[in-house]
Order: structure tokens, then sequence, then C-alpha cells
């Protein structure tokens, strides 16, 4: 046969070709294969591999044999509840559940809690999912390491005693104001019937933290529209959230919350930074910490003019100026950490001193005492640290109900937790404090409430245990001032206000909201008290 060389055909690509013929079992499956045949498959392969997965991370800790194919227990931890808790802490030391993609370890006893807070070469904070786009990933909360020691460093100062008295006149005004109005409220809004607290209680803290952290420079409104979006953040604060924010899920509406809570304390922040440079007073942290960056401005100043600065002028802090967003973001942080928690301590409180009348007594008849009867003597840290039988219901509060149950940690590199168990890189591992504050060898007969053992008893000595504000590099940068602001409020309130508190079967029953309140949210009925 003559090839025409010069044809654009090649004599192997014009042959005739012919399929191999498939055996006629694969030519069945091949006729059957369609779009949802092979949806179905990707499905369960996934499933399968969703669920061997959890089942290779669980090795040697206790959690449900299987997990919901891919969302786990998502739907129950939109709505928590307490004895779902108590079961995890009862299950074993290490127990864990798979939420979405997240593995999550809860530790329970006190020493494995403590052995996690007290490990930051293989865990950091990560409060909760929807923190990390609430506060912003550059918030200082998230800082690890050598960062975040120095950047708290510069806050210490702002937390110590001699600052903590400069706070104290704006916290009095705002109890002041509020004791009015749960009386108001009791006896005009509620004609006199029991009514659930727990809301006004969450303002009257908001309002509290508020005046602290950025002083007159945020008007009453504003406080109160903060107050009242505050519910959106921390209904956002699931364990873990869908990993998207979707328009109009709680994510969202805390997102948006949040964002406007940003705004107003940078524009504190811009009013703060103008009047301490015409040399105000400080009357709140704000205050305190810009006059700090302001001294550490002018310091090195006057160290670059070459000027000879005796020791003694040098700043306890130097600082870098902050701008208005940085200094934002980070007294954020405080409402952040203080809003739920104390909330959840002032509940509590009012509710077991109506239920206690004997404790309230021991305290009223302590606050007159120490202020030489003179109910209106305003607060001094002399006078709150004074206090032995206030300061003992505030500690049995915190422990028999404390506000922070867990807190959760990320694992940043293989975390060997025991000698058969290594925490992965990626999950998430979280520290009980419950289990810690309700240890019968710590605290004997840890169900009853007896601030006996905080004055006669060894309570004070159980120091391992008192996990309420955590331990290690993160513990808690305000629990001074959260613990001398709750003495301080029952305080007064002993003195000024009489309440009842009308129990309802759920008075008992623990809700979780973030931290812990009565399921009834706490029914008082608030009248003045006489001189
Ligand atoms: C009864 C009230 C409070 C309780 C029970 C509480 C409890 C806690 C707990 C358990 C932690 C985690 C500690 C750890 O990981 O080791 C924490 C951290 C923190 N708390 Fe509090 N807190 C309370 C009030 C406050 C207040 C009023 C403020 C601020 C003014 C505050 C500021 C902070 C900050 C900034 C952190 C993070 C510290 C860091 O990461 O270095 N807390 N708190």
């Amino acid at each position: 046969m003559e090839v025409n060389q010069t044809a654009f055909v090649s004599p192997t690509a014009n042959a005739p070709y012919s399929f191999a013929q498939p055996l006629p079992f694969i030519e069945r499956i091949l006729d059957q294969v369609n779009f949802w045949s092979i949806c179905l498959t990707l499905l369960l392969l996934a499933v399968t591999y969703d669920q061997f997965s959890y089942k290779y991370q669980k090795h040697g800790i206790v959690g449900p044999a299987w997990k919901m194919p891919f969302i786990g227990p998502f739907l129950e931890s939109m709505r928590p509840d307490f004895r779902k808790y108590q079961a995890k802490w009862d299950s074993g030391e290490l127990s864990c559940v798979s939420v979405f993609h997240k593995f999550v370890i809860i530790a329970s006893t006190r020493d494995m809690a403590r052995k996690i807070f007290n490990s930051p070469a293989y865990v950091k904070p990560c409060v909760v999912d929807a923190a990390y786009k609430l506060l912003r990933p550059t918030n200082w909360v998230f800082l690890d390491g050598k960062a975040h020691v120095d950047y708290r460093k510069g806050l210490n100062g702002l937390f110590t005693r001699q600052a903590l008295e400069m706070y104290l006149p704006g916290q009095e005004e705002v109890y002041d104001k509020y004791f009015k109005e749960f009386v108001r409220i009791s006896q005009e809004e509620a004609q006199g019937q029991p009514k659930a607290f727990m809301p006004v209680f969450r303002e009257l803290m908001c309002a509290v933290s508020c005046r602290t952290f950025v002083g007159h420079y945020m008007s009453e409104k504003v406080v109160k529209k903060i107050a009242h979006d505050y519910y959106l953040i921390t209904a956002a604060l699931e364990l873990v959230n869908f990993p998207i924010i979707l328009p109009f899920t709680k994510s969202w509406y805390g997102k948006k919350a949040a964002d406007m809570v940003l705004d107003e304390f940078a524009k504190c922040s811009a009013k703060a930074k103008v009047r301490m440079a015409a040399g105000g007073d400080v009357t709140c942290i704000m205050d305190a910490w810009i006059k700090q960056m302001q001294d550490s401005t002018k310091y090195r100043e006057r160290i670059a003019k070459g000027e000879e600065v005796d020791a003694s002028e040098k700043p306890p802090q130097l600082l870098r100026d902050f701008t208005d967003w940085e200094i934002s973001q980070t007294i954020f942080t405080f409402l952040f950490a203080s809003q739920d928690a104390t909330s959840s301590a002032c509940t509590w409180l009012f509710q077991l001193m109506s239920d206690r009348p004997e404790w309230l007594n021991k305290v009223r008849e302590e606050n007159l005492r120490l202020r030489g009867g003179d109910r209106n003597a305003r607060f001094t840290m002399d006078l709150l640290e004074s206090m032995v039988a206030t300061r003992a219901v505030v500690k049995e509060t915190l422990r028999y109900r404390p506000p922070v149950i867990m807190v959760p940690y990320l694992v940043k590199k293989d975390f060997p937790v025991t000698s058969n168990f290594t925490a992965k890189k990626g999950q998430m591992i979280i520290p009980s404090v419950w289990p810690a504050t309700h240890d019968a060898e710590a605290y004997p007969d840890p169900h009853s409430y007896d601030p006996e053992r905080w004055i006669t008893g060894n309570a004070d000595e159980q120091v391992k245990n008192w996990l309420v504000f955590g331990t290690g590099p993160h513990y808690c940068l305000g629990q001074t001032y959260a613990q001398m602001n709750l003495i301080a409020m029952i305080g007064k309130a002993s003195m000024f206000l009489d309440w009842k508190h009308h129990p309802t079967e759920q008075s008992e029953e623990i809700e979780v909201f973030a931290t812990l309140f009565p399921k009834d949210h706490c029914k008082l009925v608030f009248t003045d008290r006489d001189e």
C-alpha cells in the first residue's frame, strides 16, 4: 500500500480502534453508576473517615463509642446541660467529644486540670471558637509565650492595690444608683411580685465594669446598650461554632454586638488621651493605662534630650503608645472576661444571702461595725480588706458555684498528657474547675454552702484546688479586683436593701449560659432598708 507521506494523518491514528470489552459484572456496575450513586459513595466514605478518625483520636480515653456524623454533639452544645458536663467529669479524668472537625478533650480531675493550665509549652488559651472572631485574632489574649508575658506585664499596673483604690468611687456611684433601681423595679414594675433579677444583675455588672474600665467617657445610654447587646455576645460563645459566620445566626449577631462595643471603647480612648494629656486625674483603668503611656513618652523624651533623670522618676513600666483601636481591643477583653463571670457570682450571692439569713446578718453586722455604724462611709481598700465574714461569703459562693467551670485551651504541639494518651496539635483541651472546687478531700461536704470553712476551717490552705481564677501564666488578671468588687457590693447591699428570694423548683438547678446561673434566674423582691 502506498502511504501518502504528505497527508495529515497517521496510520496508527487512522487505524480502527476498539475498546477491550469489560467483564460482564463490571459492565453491570458501570451501567448503574450515576450522579447520585457517586454522591452517596463519597458521603459513605466521608462518614466512615469521620468515624474512624474520631475513634483513632480518642484512643486511650473515655468518650462516646461513635459520633453523630460530622456534627457530633453540636446540637446538644447549643443547649448546654450542666448534668451532661457532670456526667463527663464523672466518666474519667480525661474524656472527649468531637464536634464538626474539632476533637475536644475534657480534663476533669484537679491534677489533670492543673497540668494543662501549667503547660504553656504545649497549650495556649483559645477561649472558644467564636472568641477569635469576636475579639479579633490579633488580640493580646491570644499572644503566646514571651510576647504574652511582656504584654501582660504592661497591664499589671492597672490592677495593683493602689490602682484598685482609685476605681472605688466610680463603683460605689454605680451601686448607689442601681440599688435604688432594684427597689423601683420590684415595687413599681413588678408591683411587689417576685421577679427574675438575673438580667438586672447582668446590667448592674456591665455598668460597674464600664465605669471601672472607661469611667465617664461613656454615657449611661451607651452602657445600657452594651449591657443589653452583651447577651448576643454571650449567646455566640458556644464551645464549638459552625465554622463560618452565617448571616442571622448567633455568631453573626454576636460579632455585630462586639463591633459596636469595640467602636465605643475606641471613642472613649480618644477622649481619655486628651483628658489625661491635660493633666486629668485617674478615675478608671483606661485613664491609668493612658497615663502610664504618656508618662513613659515624657520620660523617654527627657532621656533623649540628655537630661539627668532621677531613677525614682522612671515609670515602673515603660510602655509604648497604643492606638485607640489597640486600647479598645484590650479593654474589651476585660469586659469579655468579667461580664459573664461577675454576673454569675452576683446572682448567686443575692440568692444565697436571702436563703441563708444567718450569713446575711453577719455580713450586715460586719459592714456596719467596720464603718463605725455609719452606713454612708465610703469604700476604701483598707475597709474591704478588713472584712472577714463578707470575704468568706464571697469566697464560698465562688467555690460552691464557680462561674467559669472550664477553660478551653488549644494544643499547639503534640502533648503527652498521660503515659498512654497524647493530645494532638490542633485539638482542644479543657481543664475543668468545678470538680476541683467540689473535691471532698479539700472541702469537706463540698455540696453544702458553708462560708465558715473560710473563717475557722482550712479552705484557704487548699490552694491547689482553688482553680476558680485558673492558674499558670494566664491566671485571671482581674481576680483581686473581682473579689473586692463582690465584697463591696454585697456588703453595701446588706446595709441599704432587704430582699427576699422566692425559691422555685429550678432555683437550685444550674443553667449554663457561658457561666452558671440558677435556672429560674433568681426571683427576688427588693425593698429599701431603714437605717
Ligand atoms: C468572678 C469573676 C471572675 C472569674 C471567676 C474569672 C475567672 C477567670 C478564669 C478561670 C480565667 C482563665 C485563667 C487561666 O486560663 O488560667 C480568667 C482569665 C482572665 N480574666 Fe478573669 N475572672 C473573673 C473576673 C475578671 C475580671 C473582673 C477581669 C478584668 C477586669 C478579668 C480579666 C481576665 C483576663 C484579662 C484573663 C486572661 C488573662 C491572660 O490570658 O493572661 N477577669 N478569668
